[in-house]
């Protein structure tokens, strides 16, 4: 039992070398079981760790979805930079151990990990796509880092009621992982009837590359923005490469000390937007903050340092410091650093 912890731990048990089952019945909301060592048990055990799904009713319920399968769709109006549900994981499993264990001894281990499980958290775990319980954790976890950057860190983490949510390569959720914690952010606002979608890879990608990466899951991508025509998906890809050439030669003429339309910024953000990639926004909208502010356009830098921040707080939480560096641009654009320095 990982030593720091309060009684109601159990384990380790069942251990293949140093890699033991941990249980706990209540821990997140639901219960959580791991395999993992007894370091990083510990860790676990004295981690801050949130879900609200007792506390909160979910703006989505499942529904089907020809040619995905089950995904969530909207129950009601969810505004932008709201936050759909925070979720603690069911089961963690170390990543080498997933890959490396022999399939008889991992299967044995991830059965009995799984039966420990309080019995609802072990019906939505099974819910969840693939045929295994192995396939279901390869398929569906999340890779969280639970101790720094050491060798054991990476662990794959079941989240069930996140994997419900499909892939859209435009999608209208983004999320990140604080810790333990899975948290869903709305980029745009989203209409009741909607299905909630994030994306499972880079959406910065053309098109091939982004059917390559997606076939490694083993699905074909039906996202409104893969079947869209040929000729829409073509000016998709010229956008993506519009904003690399505008992005490399904005940072080429400011470092090597040449004069920049400060437009230049706009204009990115812009492309930003007609690709509707809304969930990489915040560093869009900080580049073009930067570049008024620095040829000295006091409206146009307020202006996009306010969104932003909004945009940074949606992608990488209330506590990011490049947000608050923002804020602060927004409110007081003469007194930063950038104010005026290309004039
Ligand atoms: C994490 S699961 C999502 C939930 C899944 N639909 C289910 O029924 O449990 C991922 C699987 O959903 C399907 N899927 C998700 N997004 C899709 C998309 N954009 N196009 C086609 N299939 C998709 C694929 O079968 C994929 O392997």
């Amino acid at each position: 039992m990982p030593r720091n912890s309060q009684e109601e731990w159990e384990g380790p048990d069942d251990c293949v070398e140093d890699h033991c089952i941990f249980s706990h019945q209540t821990f997140g909301s639901g219960g959580l079981v791991m395999i993992t060592t007894e370091r990083v048990a510990e860790i676990v055990a004295a981690s801050h760790v949130v879900d609200d799904s007792g506390s909160k009713a979910p703006p989505f319920r499942t529904a089907q979805f020809p040619g995905k399968g089950t995904g969530l769709v909207a129950t009601k109006a969810i505004r932008k930079g709201e936050i759909i549900m925070q979720r603690a994981p069911s089961l963690l499993v170390q990543l080498g151990m997933h890959f490396e264990l022999a399939p008889e001894v991992r299967d044995r281990l991830y059965t009995l990990a799984v039966e420990r499980l309080p019995v609802l958290r072990q019906q939505t775990f099974m819910c969840q796509m693939g045929d295994s319980i192995y396939t279901k954790v390869d398929r569906n976890a999340f890779r969280l880092f639970l101790d720094g950057d050491r060798e054991q860190s990476p662990h794959l983490g079941s989240f069930p009621e996140i994997s419900m949510i499909n892939h859209d390569c435009r999608p209208n959720v983004h999320y990140r992982i604080e810790n333990m914690t899975h948290i869903t952010v709305a980029v745009r606002d989203i209409l009741p009837g909607e299905e909630l979608t994030i994306s499972y890879i880079h959406g910065m990608i053309p098109r091939h590359e982004r059917h390559e990466r997606l076939s490694d899951w083993g699905f074909t991508c039906t996202c409104p923005h893969c079947t869209m025509s040929p000729a829409d998906l073509a000016a998709s890809d010229a956008r993506l490469q519009e904003i690399k050439r505008l992005e490399d030669d904005l940072e080429k003429k400011l470092s090597g000390g040449e004069t920049v339309a400060p437009e230049a910024g706009g204009d990115i953000v812009k492309l930003y937007q007609d690709e509707k990639l809304y969930g990489y926004l915040g560093h869009a909208y900080t580049r073009a903050a930067l570049v008024y502010s620095m040829f000295g356009n006091l409206e146009k830098a307020k202006v996009y340092a306010a969104e932003a921040a909004d945009a940074l707080v949606r992608e990488f939480g209330a506590h990011s410091k490049d947000a608050e560096a923002m804020r602060k641009l927004a409110d007081n654009p003469t007194e930063h650093w950038s104010w005026e320095v290309k004039l």
